[in-house]
């Protein structure tokens, strides 16, 4: 299993420095929303060039106009995309034809989407590399959150999938057990006091 790190921070400065203590700990370094609406796609370009042997996914989260965002994203540096599960397939299927045309790829977000297994599928006969199951910041933050429910659909969706929703230190090992290919970790890095042990101990965690 592959470490992510999303990288929710607001400024390029504060991206290269991140990626800087934390990158030699993960495999795929992820621009987050916030990120990328705040610097633009500048902030793509900054990070594939300061780190060239390393993954970097651009969270666009795209819900329209698939083919021109991805191309666009693409251009600018990154290796993955993603794109909204709750998008229609032709958007789908446009980001997948400009990641076809970089050989790069699309990930296919389930942040929101209430049957996140049958879309996991389609997404991927749509040509998705792999789906996310994913939780944002704000379905976390709400009473009751539970981790396990994404586990649970990761497992029975059995297409290729990332998990990302608070994953931790002490939650990381479920997310392999649940045969994930990648796991995401956004807060339990960029918010820890020190990033780079923690991205060290999340990596160490994966068997
Ligand atoms: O994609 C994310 C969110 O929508 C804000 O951009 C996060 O990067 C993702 O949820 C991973 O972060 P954590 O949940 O803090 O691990």
């Amino acid at each position: 299993m592959k470490l992510q790190v999303a990288m929710d921070v607001l400024t390029i400065d504060e991206a290269l420095a991140l990626a800087e203590k934390v990158a030699e700990h993960v495999d795929i370094i992820e621009l987050g929303t916030p990120l990328v609406k705040n610097e633009g796609l500048a902030a793509v370009t900054a990070i594939k060039q300061a780190h060239p042997d390393k993954v970097v996914f651009a969270d666009l989260k795209t819900m329209d106009a698939g083919e021109l965002e991805a191309e666009l994203a693409f251009a600018a540096g990154a290796d993955l995309v993603s794109v909204l599960g709750g998008a229609d397939d032709s958007t789908i299927a446009g980001a997948v034809k400009a990641a076809r045309a970089h050989n790069k790829g699309v990930v296919v977000d389930l942040i929101g989407v209430a049957d996140k297994v049958t879309r996991a599928q389609e997404a991927r006969a749509l040509g998705a590399k792999y789906v996310e199951f994913h939780a944002g910041l704000d379905e976390q933050a709400k009473p009751g959150y539970d981790l396990s429910v994404l586990l649970t659909a990761g497992e029975k969706a059995r297409v290729p999938f990332s998990v990302a929703g608070g994953v931790n230190a002490a939650t990381i090992a479920s997310v392999q057990r649940a045969g994930a290919d990648v796991a995401v970790a956004g807060g339990a890095i960029y918010g820890a006091a020190d990033p780079a042990k923690a991205a060290y101990e999340l990596k160490s965690a994966i068997i």
